[in-house]
C-alpha cells in the first residue's frame, strides 16, 4: 500500500541481503516509521511475540519467512528434517491465537520436507514464504472486491450520504500484508468514490486502532475518527453506525470468531442495534478442527505492563507513562470470542457467506471432509 507515495508492504525480504527479511516495526507507528532486520529464527519470535508485527495473516507471513531464515542458519549448512522441525515447533509458540501462524509454518515444513538437498531447499523454502506472502495480499484484495458489494448496498440505500462504518484494531494491511481484510471493503469503496467514514475504535491496551488503522487510512485519504472502546455502543444507538466490520485471528469453521478483545462486546451492541456485524477474512484464519470457539480458542494473555503503561510521543520523543497506581493488578487477556450467532457474515476470497457451517463450507466444500470427521 501506498505512504506518501511509496509502494510499501509490513514484510519483505532484503533486496540487498537475501539473508535478512524486513519488517516494519509497529510498535512505533504512527510516530515513528522504522524497518526492522530478522536475521533468523530468534529474531523472528521476538518480532512476532513483542508485536513488532501482528494481525493473523501477517504473523503467519512471518512465520513462514521465519522458517525460510532457519533454513539459511541450519548448522553447517544441514537443513535436516530434525533441524526444521525443531525451529518450527519454536515459532509456532510464539502466540497461540492467530491460527495463521501454524498455517503458514506447517506449509512451509511440508513443502521443505518434499526436497532433497540443502540447497534445494532453502530455495524451495524462500519460494513458498514468498507464495504465501503474495497469496494472502491477493486474497485480501479480493475480500475487499467482494465486501465492497455490503458498503455500496448501504451507499445506495442512503442515496450517496456517507456511510458510516465502525471497525475494531487493526485488521488493515498492517495486519496483513497488503488491503488488510477489514479494511479491504473500505479502501476498495473509497477507491471507487463511495462516500465513507470509519469510527476507528482505540482499541486499548496496545492501541492498534488509534495508532495503526487511523494512520493507514489517513495515509490513503479515508476520513476515520479515532473513538473510545466505549463509545461504540452509544454511536449505534444513535443511529451514527450503519455497518461493523471486523478482522479475526482465529475462526471455527462453524462461525465462531477469535478477535481482539471487546470485539464481542461490540457484536452485542450491534445486534441490540440491528446493525449488521461482518468478520472479513481470508481461509488461512478459519479453523477447521475447533467448532467451539469460545470453548476450544486458545486466548493470550499478555504481560500486565501492557495495560500499566500506555506510549506516546512527548517532545519528538516515545515515552511509556504509568497509568493505574503501581500497586494496581492488572491483568491483559488479549482476545475474546464472539459467537456466531453474533456474526451477520464472513468476507472471504471466495466470496461472502452466513456465518455458520453450512455457510462457511459453501464457499470451501473441500474441507468438509476435514471439518465433519470430528
Ligand atoms: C487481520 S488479523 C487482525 C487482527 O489481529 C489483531 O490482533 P493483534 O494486533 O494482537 O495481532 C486483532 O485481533 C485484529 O483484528
Amino acid at each position: 500500500m501506498k505512504v506518501d507515495g511509496k509502494e510499501m508492504r509490513p514484510i519483505w525480504l532484503s533486496s540487498d541481503n537475501p539473508l535478512e527479511v524486513h519488517v516494519i516495526d509497529q510498535r512505533m507507528l504512527p510516530h515513528e516509521l522504522v524497518i526492522a532486520p530478522l536475521k533468523d529464527v530468534d529474531d523472528t519470535i521476538h518480532a512476532i511475540r513483542e508485536m513488532f508485527v501482528r494481525g493473523a495473516p501477517l504473523i503467519g507471513a512471518t512465520g513462514a519467512w521465519g522458517v525460510y531464515l532457519a533454513c539459511i542458519n541450519a548448522p553447517g549448512g544441514q537443513v535436516t528434517d530434525a533441524w526444521v522441525e525443531t525451529e518450527a515447533k519454536r515459532l509456532k509458540a510464539s502466540r497461540p491465537t492467530a491460527v495463521n501462524l501454524a498455517w503458514a509454518v506447517d506449509r512451509m515444513t511440508a513443502r521443505i520436507a518434499a526436497v532433497d538437498g540443502d540447497g534445494p531447499r532453502v530455495r524451495a523454502a524462500r519460494e513458498e514464504a514468498a507464495a504465501i506472502t503474495d497469496e494472502e495480499a491477493e486474497n485480501c484484495r479480493l475480500i475487499g472486491e467482494f465486501g465492497v458489494a455490503l458498503i455500496e448496498e448501504i451507499s445506495r440505500k442512503k442515496k450517496g450520504e456517507t456511510v458510516n462504518i465502525l471497525t475494531h484494531c487493526n485488521a488493515g494491511w498492517l495486519a496483513c500484508v497488503e488491503y488488510g481484510t477489514a479494511t479491504a471493503p473500505i479502501y476498495e469503496a473509497y477507491n471507487r468514490g463511495i462516500d465513507v467514514h470509519v469510527w476507528v475504535d482505540e482499541t486499548r491496551p496496545l492501541n492498534q486502532g488509534a495508532r495503526l488503522t487511523a494512520w493507514e487510512l489517513g495515509k490513503h485519504g479515508v476520513k476515520h475518527t479515532v473513538i473510545a472502546d466505549n463509545a461504540g455502543g452509544h454511536l449505534m444507538q444513535h443511529g451514527m453506525v450503519d455497518l461493523v466490520i471486523t478482522g479475526t485471528d482465529r475462526t471455527t469453521w462453524t462461525g465462531d470468531v477469535a478477535n481482539k478483545i471487546g470485539t464481542y462486546l461490540k457484536a452485542l451492541a450491534a445486534q441490540d442495534n440491528n446493525i449488521p456485524f461482518w468478520v472479513a477474512l481470508p481461509s488461512s484464519t478459519f479453523d477447521w478442527e475447533m467448532d467451539d470457539g469460545v470453548r476450544e480458542i486458545p486466548i493470550e494473555v499478555r504481560n500486565p505492563d501492557e495495560i500499566r503503561y500506555i506510549q506516546g510521543k512527548v517532545d519528538g520523543k516515545l515515552v511509556q507513562v504509568l497509568v493505574p497506581p503501581a500497586g494496581s493488578a492488572c491483568e491483559n487477556h488479549a482476545f475474546d470470542v464472539t459467537p456466531a450467532r453474533l456474526v451477520t457474515g464472513f468476507i472471504t476470497e471466495r466470496g461472502l457467506c452466513e456465518a455458520s457451517g453450512d455457510g462457511v463450507l459453501g464457499l470451501f466444500p473441500e474441507k468438509g471432509k476435514e471439518a465433519s470427521c470430528r
